[in-house]
C-alpha cells in the first residue's frame, strides 16, 4: 500500500513518496558523518596497514659469536669434498632399514658401526672423545672440552632409514647409486638416508674427525648421540641414550644446555611472494596419535551384496575425516612467529598481509591451505594409512580396519582430535591405538645462545637465506631427549625446493654434493660457535684475589647493598668460578681466582624468556635453588647485582680492555 503523501514533514524526520525521500538536514548531516567516519576508518586503515608493511623489522638480530666476520670452515679441496660425499655414498650402501618395532637391520646395523669405526680412525681413538654404544646399536660420544665451565650439548641424529618403498619408482638404485649428474647440471649423492638422516650422521663424523686430526680440542664438552631405531620412534636408541647420557651428565656434575637434531630444513620458494630461502629451525615438534577405524557389516555372497557394507561404511567414514579436517590453531603456535619473522623478506603486497595478521590471520590461514606442506604448520593433521578389508573376490567381507595417523598441533588437544574423529567417522568405530602429546616450545628469543648458535652456523653456510622459528611437523628421537633440556632444535642444512620435500621416505631421495659440504661444515661450524662463552670471556676476565674479596664483602656489608636473594631482577650478573684445575690444552690460561662475567643482552627481548641462557645456569636458577646451599664465602662471585652493587668500589685493577666491558654492564 502506497502511503500518504505528507506536505507537513517534521524536522528530524523524513518521508518518501513514489520513491522520492526527503531527508531534514538534521538527518543528512547524520548521514555524512557516518558516510565520512567509515571512509576515514577505512583510510586510516589502509595507512595502518601501510605504514605498518613499510616499517617491518627483521626480528631476528644475529649476534655475533666473537669475531665472526670471517668465519674459519674446514679445508675443503675438491679432493676433500669428493672423498667426503664418496663416504656418504658408502654410509647408503648399508641397508640399515627400520622396517617395524620388532623388525629392524640389526646385522646392518652392526657393520654400519664398524665402518664408521673404520673411516673415521682418529676421532675414535682420541683421548678427547669417549666411545659408548648403547643397547648394542646405538651409539654415544662423549667429546671432552677443556673448559669445564660451560654446560655441554648434544648433536643428534639416526642411523636408520625406512624401506625405499616402491623400487621400480626410484631413477637410480636406493641403495647403490653412487653420485649421479643429473640434468640441471648438478651431482647428488643418491639413495635411502641421503637427507634423513645419514647425510647428518656423516657430517657430524667428518668435523669431528677433522678437529680431531687437526688438534682442535673443543672448549665446550658435547655429546653425540645416533639411535638405531628413530624412524620405529626410537624406544630402543634414543630412549636408553637419553638415560645413560642423564646418569653421565649427573656423574659429570653437568647439565645440558642444548640438543640439535634433525627435523627441518633450509626451504625456499614455499611461500609465494616470499623470494628468499628460509633457515626454518623447528623449536617445537607435533605431537602423535593413531588410531583404529574399524566398521562391520553382513558376511554375505557377493552376488547379494548388502545395501552397506563394512567396506562403504569405512571409506564412507574416512571420506568424512578428509572432507572434514581438523581446525585451524593459526596463529596459537609457532607458525605465526615463522611468517612474522619472513614478513620483512617478503613482496610489499605480502608485507601488507603478514605485517597485519591482526587484520589477515583468516586469509592467511586461507592460504596456508592452499599446499598440504604449508597447511600441516597449523593445524593437527589427518592421515589414512593403513586400509584393510576382504579376501576373495566374491565374499563381501563383515569386516574393514583402517589406520590414521595424527599429527598433533602444539595448541590442540587429543581428546578434541578425538571427538571430531568420532563425528566424522559416523558408523565407524574408532580407538586410540597409541598417542603422545606435542613438545614444548623451545625459547628462540634474540638472547637465547644456543639458538643464535645454531641459526649462525646455519647463516655461515647460506649466508642469503633468512632463520624463522617454526612448527617441525613430523616427529625425531628428541620426544626421549625432553627431560635433559628444554631448549631442543631440530635443523639440518639440507635445501629444498616444496617437490623436494616429498623425498623424505619417498622416491629418489638425494643431497647435491655441494649440500653436502655445506652440512659438513655446519657442523663444524656448529662445534666452533659452541666454544662463543669461552671466546667471549678475554674481554671479560677479572682477576680477583683473596685479600680483594674480603675487601669486596666488607664493604659489600658496610653498603646498603640488597642481597640478591630477593632480588628477581633480570639484571643481576652471575659469575662463575672456572673450576680450578686449568687445562694445557685450552687457549685460554685460567687460574682458580679467574671468574667469567656472562654477557647480558643490552635490550629487553620480545619474546617472553626470562632465560640468560650463555651455557651458565639462569641467574633465577641460582638464586632459587642453589644461592641458599653456597658457602658465604662463595657468594661474593657468583651473583653480582648490577644495579645494585655499590658503583664506587674499586676492586679491580683493571687493563683497558677489561675497563671497557666493565663500563658497558656496570655502568
Ligand atoms: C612456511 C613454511 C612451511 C614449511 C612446511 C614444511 C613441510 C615439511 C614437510 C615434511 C617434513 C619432512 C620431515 C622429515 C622428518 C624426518 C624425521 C622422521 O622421518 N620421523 C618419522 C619417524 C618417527 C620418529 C619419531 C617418532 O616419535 C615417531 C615417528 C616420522 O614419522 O615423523
Amino acid at each position: 500500500m502506497m502511503r500518504k503523501h505528507s506536505s507537513h514533514i517534521e524536522a528530524g524526520s523524513s518521508s518518501c513518496c513514489s520513491g522520492t525521500c526527503y531527508c531534514s538536514k538534521k538527518v543528512k548531516v547524520t548521514i555524512c558523518v557516518v558516510i565520512w567516519t567509515v571512509i576515514a576508518v577505512i583510510v586510516a586503515l589502509i595507512l595502518a596497514v601501510i605504514i605498518k608493511a613499510a616499517t617491518l623489522q627483521e626480528l631476528f638480530e644475529r649476534m655475533e659469536l666473537g669475531a665472526r666476520d670471517d668465519p674459519v670452515f674446514m679445508s675443503a679441496t675438491e679432493q676433500e669434498i669428493l672423498e667426503r660425499s664418496q663416504r656418504l655414498v658408502d654410509a647408503i650402501s648399508y641397508r640399515t632399514i627400520s622396517f617395524s618395532g620388532t623388525n629392524l637391520s640389526l646385522e646392518a646395523m652392526t657393520d654400519f658401526g664398524t665402518f664408521l669405526e673404520r673411516v673415521f680412525p682418529n676421532l675414535h681413538d682420541s683421548d678427547f672423545v669417549t666411545f659408548t654404544p648403547i643397547n648394542t646399536y646405538s651409539r654415544l660420544y662423549r667429546i671432552e672440552g677443556t673448559e669445564k665451565t660451560l654446560n655441554p650439548y648434544l648433536l643428534c641424529a639416526h642411523m636408520d632409514v625406512v624401506p625405499e618403498g616402491d623400487f621400480d619408482l626410484w631413477t637410480h638404485d636406493p641403495f647403490d647409486a653412487g653420485i649421479v649428474t643429473e640434468s640441471d647440471g648438478q651431482d647428488y649423492i643418491f639413495g635411502r638416508g641421503a637427507i634423513d638422516d645419514k647425510h647428518a650422521v656423516l657430517g657430524i663424523m667428518e668435523a669431528l674427525e677433522y678437529k680431531v686430526v687437526n688438534k682442535e680440542q673443543p672448549k665446550r664438552t658435547f655429546y653425540i648421540g645416533f639411535g638405531h631405531d628413530e624412524e620405529v620412534s626410537g624406544y630402543l636408541g634414543a630412549a636408553e641414550i637419553s638415560i645413560t647420557l642423564e646418569k653421565m651428565l649427573k656423574d659429570n656434575g653437568e647439565e645440558l644446555d642444548f640438543l640439535l637434531d634433525e627435523g627441518m630444513f633450509v626451504v625456499a620458494d614455499i611461500i609465494p611472494g616470499i623470494n628468499v630461502p628460509l633457515i626454518y629451525i623447528g623449536v617445537a615438534e607435533k605431537g602423535w596419535a593413531v588410531v583404529d577405524l574399524d566398521a562391520e557389516g553382513d558376511q554375505v555372497h557377493s552376488s547379494t551384496p548388502p545395501l552397506e557394507s563394512s567396506i562403504g561404511i569405512l571409506a564412507h567414514g574416512v571420506a568424512n575425516m578428509e572432507d572434514n579436517k581438523q581446525p585451524s590453531m593459526f596463529g596459537k603456535g609457532p607458525e605465526i612467529d615463522t611468517l612474522r619473522y619472513a614478513a620483512p623478506h617478503a613482496t610489499f603486497l605480502l608485507k601488507m598481509i603478514l605485517g597485519n595478521l591482526w587484520l589477515f590471520s583468516g586469509l592467511v590461514s586461507s592460504a596456508l591451505e592452499l599446499s598440504s606442506q604449508t597447511d600441516s604448520i597449523q593445524r593437527t593433521t589427518t592421515a589414512v594409512t593403513i586400509f584393510n578389508a576382504g579376501v576373495k573376490e566374491n565374499v563381501v567381507p563383515s569386516q574393514a580396519h583402517a589406520v590414521v595417523n595424527h599429527r598433533i598441533h602444539p595448541s590442540d588437544n587429543l581428546e578434541d582430535v578425538l571427538e571430531l574423529d568420532r563425528e566424522n567417522a559416523d558408523r565407524v568405530k574408532v580407538t586410540l591405538r597409541d598417542s603422545f602429546p606435542p613438545s614444548e616450545v623451545s625459547s628462540y628469543s634474540n638472547d637465547v645462545i644456543p639458538f643464535q648458535i645454531v641459526v649462525n652456523s646455519a647463516l655461515e653456510v647460506f649466508p642469503d637465506a633468512k632463520p624463522v622459528p617454526g612448527l617441525m611437523v613430523a616427529n625425531t628421537d628428541t620426544f626421549h631427549y625432553k627431560n635433559l633440556t628444554d631448549k631442543i632444535y631440530r635443523f639440518t642444512p639440507v635445501y629444498n625446493l616444496p617437490e623436494d620435500i616429498a623425498r623424505f621416505h619417498g622416491i629418489d631421495e638425494r643431497i647435491s654434493v655441494d649440500i653436502y659440504s655445506k652440512v659438513v661444515q655446519f657442523y663444524y661450524r656448529l662445534m666452533v660457535n659452541a666454544d662463543f662463552d669461552v671466546k667471549i670471556a678475554p674481554t671479560a676476565q677479572v682477576e680477583v684475589k683473596p685479600e680483594e674479596v674480603e675487601e669486596f664483602l666488607e664493604i659489600l656489608e658496610e653498603s646498603d647493598y640488597e642481597s640478591p636473594i630477593n632480588n628477581t631482577d633480570s639484571n643481576l650478573l652471575p659469575l662463575t668460578k672456572v673450576m680450578e684445575e686449568s687445562d694445557e690444552n685450552s687457549a685460554n690460561e685460567t687460574d682458580s681466582h679467574l671468574m667469567i662475567l656472562q654477557d647480558i643482552p643490552e635490550e629487553p627481548n620480545e619474546n617472553p624468556s626470562n632465560e640468560t641462557d650463555s651455557g651458565l645456569p639462569p641467574s633465577q636458577d641460582i638464586l632459587e635453588e642453589d644461592f641458599d646451599a653456597m658457602p658465604v664465602n662463595e657468594t661474593y662471585s657468583d651473583m653480582l647485582p648490577l644495579e645494585s652493587a655499590p658503583k664506587d668500589l674499586d676492586l679491580y685493577d683493571l687493563t683497558p680492555e677489561e675497563e671497557t666491558f666493565s663500563n658497558r654492564t656496570i655502568d
